[in-house]
């Protein structure tokens, strides 16, 4: 196991510093007025429900370039080629990285994908202030993730309550059992359990399948991370669940979309 130092309180100084900076280069008002501007939300949480319902996988297809964890995972990256990779290969969502410093990602790419291709999308970043939750909806995200591990109480909710006024949805992610249970104290339907240990590294679907029966049945359960293999898929599936996060294992294949296709059996 590697000692890595943690990697979250890292991103999140980094985060404090970019939003200090963003505010002065543009206010929270300004920002309202253009994401008033932008096309309403897709429907992010709608599209895996009707997955779910069906009781087939909703996948929700990342475009990731690196990662802390990983380092770079593609070197011909074309964010635009991929999404539109994805939907033609029935992925149900995407997940785009914008945070530029840990995961070379960008919000222009989150733009650029959501004019050329249909899906909703969840901005992958790690948000602390409603300042980023106007400039999502002002890139045109339909969902935003909350990490609980990286939030208080208040800021979780304050943080929602934004993306809920702006018709946002909420992904709220957790590592564990306590993160779960605050995590449920939020009205969002969609619950992420990620298998990866962001001390560690490690990944480990055991994590999914030890939370998920703390879950009330009326929330979606996203697994996500570390899922490589069609086995990996069925675990999931048997112990019903039926949507899914996925970056690295289709972002190493030539044609990630194919890749999702076969893991998946679309
Ligand atoms: O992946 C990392 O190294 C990482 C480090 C710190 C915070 C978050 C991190 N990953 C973000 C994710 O949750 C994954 O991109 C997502 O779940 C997909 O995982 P995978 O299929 O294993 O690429």
């Amino acid at each position: 196991m590697t000692d890595t130092p943690d990697i979250l309180q890292r991103i999140l100084a980094k985060k404090v510093e970019e939003v200090a900076n963003r505010k002065q280069r543009m206010s929270i008002s300004d920002l309202e007025d253009i994401a008033q501007g932008v096309e309403r939300p897709r429907g992010f949480y709608k599209a895996l429900q009707a997955k779910v319902n069906a009781k087939k996988p909703g996948v929700i297809a990342e475009i990731k370039k690196a990662s802390p964890s990983k380092g770079i995972i593609r070197e011909n990256f074309q964010p635009i080629t991929i999404g539109l990779d994805y939907a033609m290969n029935g992925a149900t969502c995407l997940s785009i990285l914008t945070d530029k410093e840990f995961f070379q990602g960008a919000e222009a790419n989150l733009q650029m994908v959501r004019e050329r291709c249909p899906l909703p999308i969840i901005r992958k970043d790690f948000m602390i202030d409603p300042y980023q939750i106007y400039e999502s909806r002002a890139l045109g995200a339909d969902c935003i993730l909350l990490i609980v591990a990286a939030l208080g109480d208040a800021q979780m909710h304050e943080l929602s309550d934004t993306a809920t006024k702006l018709d946002m949805d909420v992904l709220v992610e957790v590592h564990n059992a306590d993160e779960l249970q605050r995590a449920l104290t939020l009205d969002t339907k969609l619950i992420g359990i990620n298998n990866r240990n962001l001390r560690s590294f490690e990944t480990t679907l055991q994590t999914t399948l030890d939370l998920k029966s703390a879950i009330p049945a009326e929330r979606i359960i996203i697994t996500e991370s570390g899922i490589h293999s069609q086995d990996d898929v069925q675990l999931m599936l048997d112990n019903d669940i039926y949507a899914f996060l996925v970056g690295e294992s289709f972002m190493r294949a030539e044609s990630p979309g194919q890749k999702m296709r076969e893991l998946f059996a679309l």
